[in-house]
């Protein structure tokens, strides 16, 4: 029996939002792996920081300017790569926001934004690399899921219903387009550090530790937040040809959150 191989020699992988943040990290680890990376962000000056960061850690990233909620955007940045990179092999859904809004203060606008961007991004962009993939005959989507794909919390009524939806949008994705030799899967990230979590950590102004942050140190088994690096490995693992039987699957990166009551109280 031959082992599969977690090499990604050869494939083009396209990370959405990944200037920095998660997506950065899971772009770097995939070229490390041998990939050669595309990714786009909203505006050109966090496409240029992201592309001088890449190069800093010795990659040759090819990035572009793409708002993920604009379909007409998103075919033409597809089409591109298609272009002057080559076919997709690797798709990962990563470009996400979140507003943490009392869901009785959220206006319906603000509700619609997080769908938009969290939800129904991935559809976009996944329906526009499929039929290549078909054509190619493999292909492997990962969507960023979320702990919230799970678990609901105040004020991210929004972000919640989108990361639940991505969650079942994977599990659809796989159910269709299995059979064409594709694999959708998800990552559910526990809290990692990133922008995106920082006003979660920021210090309280007599220098204590935010009660959030504390919150979630306590409910996490592995007693501490996530790194972006934490994410690389099982991202790395569902891009090769190792997890090809592997579909509709959501690999939770928790520090064992989802598997932990919470400490009693003393
Ligand atoms: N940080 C965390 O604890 C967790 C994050 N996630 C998810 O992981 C993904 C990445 O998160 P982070 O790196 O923490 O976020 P971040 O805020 O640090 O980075 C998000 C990236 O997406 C880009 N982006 C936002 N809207 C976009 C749009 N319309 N078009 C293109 N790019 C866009 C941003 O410019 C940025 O580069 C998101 O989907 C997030 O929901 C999931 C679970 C935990
Ligand atoms: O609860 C919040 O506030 C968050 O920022 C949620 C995290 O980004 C997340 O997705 C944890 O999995």
């Amino acid at each position: 029996m031959e082992l599969k191989n977690f090499s990604l020699e050869g494939k083009i992988a396209l990370v959405t939002g990944a200037s920095y943040g998660i997506g950065f990290a899971i772009a770097c680890g995939m070229a490390k792996c041998g990939a050669t990376i595309c990714f786009n962000d909203i505006k050109q000056e966090l496409v240029d920081k992201g592309i001088a960061a890449y190069k800093e850690a010795g990659i040759e990233a090819h990035g572009y300017v793409c708002d993920v909620t604009d379909e007409d955007a998103v075919n033409a940045l597809v089409a591109t790569i298609e272009k002057e990179v080559g076919v997709i092999d690797i798709l990962v859904n990563n470009a996400g926001i979140i507003k943490r809004i009392p869901m009785c203060e959220m206006t319906a606008a603000q509700f619609r934004q997080v769908i938009d961007v969290d939800l129904n991004a991935p559809f976009i962009v996944s329906k526009a690399v499929i039929p290549s993939m078909i054509k190619k005959g493999h292909g492997k989507i990962i969507n960023i899921c979320s702990m919230m794909s799970e678990l609901g919390r105040e004020t991210v009524s929004a972000y919640a219903a989108a990361k639940g939806g991505l969650k079942m949008l994977t599990k659809n994705i796989c159910s269709e387009y299995g059979e064409y030799n594709i694999q959708c899967n998800g990552i559910g990230p526990g809290y990692i550090e990133t922008p995106q979590t920082a006003p979660l950590r920021e210090r309280q102004p007599d220098g204590s530790r935010h009660p959030f942050d504390q919150f979630i140190v306590s409910k996490t088994p592995a007693a501490r937040w996530g790194t972006t690096e934490d994410l690389v490995g099982p991202a790395v693992f569902l891009a090769s040809d190792a997890s090809d039987f592997v579909n509709g699957h959501i690999l939770y990166v928790d520090g064992g959150i989802l598997a932990y009551i919470g400490k009693q109280p003393q």
